[in-house]
């Protein structure tokens, strides 16, 4: 657990990057700070390593302040990753995921060993281990800035932005591929970033900052996306975090009916297509055991008649959920009013969704 109790950061020119932050990163799990540029989230990042100090407050890695111990050692315990990996450019590859095992004294063949088998885990080939990081992808490089930063097995990740200098596709797998890691080495990780999608998937808790450093609301995302705390989550979310929201709700509620004589399956009962004078026309499927209500409204939109295909493990079709049914389950859980504080000396404008939804 790494827990911040009244942190405020002013640099000497008089800037108060974080003011007055209390929150708790719970051991094992992905804490996201996310906010707006110069909210102050590397700030507070940097403060749990002590490559910046705090000015007033503390802030303890379990029960320990970190003032108390000395930066090399506790930097030993914690991982880090930056944007654009930050790799030792005359470095091969394998030296650079190394790095702290030689700094730890460890024997060259030992750490070398090490380094080859944190490649394989975060998904390089070993190939690749003789290059220079010039020599690789910025998706590759980002590996390497991961399996660099877990090297040591330290049971404490910051991430920086490490995924933002890349393209989107290549994001979207490195982000599925830290979830995959952190199914298996649950680290306690907390990870930097400007993108509330990003925020969303990977954060079993999300801090929001605002600028000045503030904490305005830390929550587990179906939370934020339900029950934003204000105005400025709210914006910040933004205007589709309704349908962003039905993610976290499961499709298991939804009320199947029976596989319809037009729906075209091949011998083990697998979808093929909806009959129709032209020939078979496309169709969406879903996992009521694995998928979210999203997942099933998609599944109907692929589908022209609107009626999403319900498949078990082995893409068998088991039933659909035709429009009105997924109205229903939308009934249930897409309209939930918020949990809000009223303002009473707070007008809300014509243009604010709220409005809409009452
Ligand atoms: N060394 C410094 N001296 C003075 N002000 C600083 C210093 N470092 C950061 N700041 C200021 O502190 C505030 C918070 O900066 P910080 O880098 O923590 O924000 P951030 O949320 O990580 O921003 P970004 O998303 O743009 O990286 C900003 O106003 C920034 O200009």
């Amino acid at each position: 657990m790494i827990t911040f109790e009244g942190v405020t950061k002013r640099y000497p020119d008089g800037t108060v990057a974080v003011d007055d932050l209390s929150l708790q990163a719970p051991t094992g799990a992905i804490t996201v700070f996310v906010g707006p540029s110069g909210c102050g989230k590397t700030t507070s990042l940097r403060m749990i390593n002590r490559m910046i100090d705090a000015t007033s407050g503390r802030i303890l890695l379990d029960d320990q302040d970190v003032r108390a111990i000395d930066p090399p050692t506790l930097r030993r315990g914690i991982g880090y990753v930056i944007q654009q990996a930050g790799l030792f450019p005359h470095r091969k590859i394998v030296d650079n995921v190394a790095t702290v095992p030689y700094l730890l004294g460890w024997d060259k063949k030992k750490a070398r060993a090490r380094a080859m088998e944190l490649l394989e885990l975060v998904g390089l080939d070993s190939k690749l281990a003789g290059r220079y990081p010039f020599q690789l992808s910025g998706g590759q490089q980002q590996r390497v800035g991961v399996a660099r930063a877990l090297a040591a097995d330290p049971p404490v990740l910051l991430m920086d932005e490490p995924f933002s200098a890349v393209d989107p596709i290549v994001r979207a797998s490195l982000q599925e591929e830290l979830l995959h890691l952190q199914s298996e080495l649950h680290k306690t990780i907390v990870f930097v970033t400007h993108d509330i999608d990003e925020a969303i998937k990977l954060g079993d808790a999300v801090a929001v900052l605002r600028v000045g450093g503030r904490l305005a609301q830390m929550a587990d995302p179906a939370t934020l996306l339900s029950e934003p705390a204000d105005d400025f989550v709210r914006e910040f979310l933004g205007k589709d975090r309704g349908i962003r929201r039905l993610s976290f709700v499961p499709a298991t509620g939804i009320r199947l009916g029976s596989v319809p004589a037009d729906l075209e399956l091949d011998e083990d009962t697998r979808p093929l297509g909806w009959r129709s004078d032209g020939g078979l026309l496309p169709y969406g499927t879903f996992n009521p055991e694995r998928d979210s209500l999203r997942a099933a409204l998609d599944a109907a939109l692929l589908s022209p008649n609107g009626t999403a295909i319900a498949v078990d493990g082995d893409g068998r079709a088991i039933g659909v959920a035709t429009r009105d049914v997924l109205d229903e389950a939308l009934a249930r859980h897409g309209t939930r009013p918020e949990k809000r504080v009223p303002d009473p000396d707070r007008e809300v404008p014509a243009s604010d969704p709220r409005r809409a939804e009452s």
